[in-house]
């Protein structure tokens, strides 16, 4: 029989795990802090459990962390992990450290059901959810575990189409039993899900990423087709029911491409669309994929198009584009490969 993992369980599923077990409820919290604050390989290892428990655990469990099975190093200094899940699947991390920060960007499903037409995970598809412990695992058995700083839910997958999943490994990250950090070291990035959007706002403190790219609902479903069944006008509509200007960001993603989103009246439309909300437009360079007819804009564009923004109060950044020579940067990851689908 096939052991099921203790790495990613929240408290309340340990204790019924220890409940389940026949062991005090105490146990659950010990169990927590030797997964999420020690870094151990084995039950053996948790010291604090008499040796008859630790012996019941085992019958049943193993921790289940995974350390990643390749690593690519860009000139820049990012690293893009491949990490193994669930016996025969495959996703991505890429840590990025930059001068007083390091963030790691984690992947939430083996491919993407959602089909953007830019986005190298779209056009894998869609092979499996993770589980908030392989989440958790990008994160636990990254080699610069410590020196990281901030998470991004922008790697591989659609957060808000595993939602459970996701903020599972949130409460680990962010509870006191777990990691402890704040939520505000947390961006959860998505292309907007009906059935879940409000749910993360509601049952989360993470800021919250939308990519946009796009003011104009006809133009953002040729770009995405997750427009169709949730549009830009019903996701500001929601998102001005909440306040976002205290310690909570909302951000705007906007790929900027050439000929295509890039001049004034675009800039323009966003400010209508955007107004009265308290967010931050974030641009982005256009990361070009193999067989995608979509060039991105110059950096004199950009820059202007940034500048516009910012003149008429709705700030506005560039992000800076890191590991695209080892095919790390937004939206070029891919596990086709490794996944057998090409
Ligand atoms: C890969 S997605 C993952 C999170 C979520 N699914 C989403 O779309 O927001 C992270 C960000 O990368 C952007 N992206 C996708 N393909 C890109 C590309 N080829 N160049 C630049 N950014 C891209 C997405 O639009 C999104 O803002
Ligand atoms: S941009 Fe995000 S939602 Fe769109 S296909 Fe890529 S991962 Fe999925």
């Amino acid at each position: 029989m096939d052991k099921r993992f203790l790495f990613g369980l929240t408290l309340s599923e340990l204790q019924g795990v220890v409940k389940s077990l026949g062991m005090p409820a105490f146990a659950a919290k010990q169990i927590a802090s030797w997964l999420y604050q020690k870094k151990i390989g084995s039950i053996d290892e948790m010291s604090n459990l008499s040796l008859k428990h630790r012996e019941l655990l085992k019958e049943e469990y193993e921790i289940g962390l995974h350390e990643p099975v390749e690593a690519m190093r860009s000139v820049d200094g990012t690293i893009k992990y491949l990490y193994q899940v669930n016996g025969n699947h495959f996703v991505e991390a890429v840590y990025i450290p930059d001068d007083e920060r390091a963030t790691l960007c984690v992947s939430s499903q083996v491919g993407c059901k959602m089909n953007c037409k830019f986005c190298m995970t779209g056009k894998q598809g869609f092979s499996a959810n993770l589980t908030a412990g392989d989440i958790l695992n990008q994160i636990h058995s990254l080699p610069e575990k410590e020196e990281l700083t901030n998470i991004v839910f922008m790697g591989m997958g659609e957060p808000l189409d595993n939602i459970d999943e996701v903020l599972k490994a949130i409460e680990v990250m962010t509870s006191s039993y777990g990691y402890g950090w704040s939520p505000k070291r947390i961006t959860v990035s998505t292309s907007g899900l009906k059935k879940s959007f409000r749910r993360f706002i509601d049952e989360s403190d993470c800021h919250l990423a939308v990519s946009l790219h796009s003011p104009l609902s006809a133009q953002r479903a040729e770009l995405m087709p997750a427009e169709r069944a949730f549009s830009l006008l019903e996701i500001v509509d929601i998102l001005r029911e909440y306040d976002f200007s205290k310690q909570r960001r909302l951000s705007f993603e906007y790929i900027v491409f050439k000929g295509v989103n890039d001049s004034l009246v675009y800039a323009k439309e966003l400010l209508k669309l955007l107004r009265g909300i308290d967010c931050r437009i974030n641009l982005i360079r256009f990361h070009a994929i193999p067989g995608v007819a979509l060039e991105g804009a110059d950096m004199e564009t950009m820059t202007a198009f940034r500048d516009y923004l910012t003149s008429h109060g709705l700030f506005t950044t560039i992000r800076a584009s890191r590991g695209e020579d080892i095919f790390a940067a937004c939206g070029m990851l891919s596990t086709a490969k490794q996944e057998g689908l090409k």
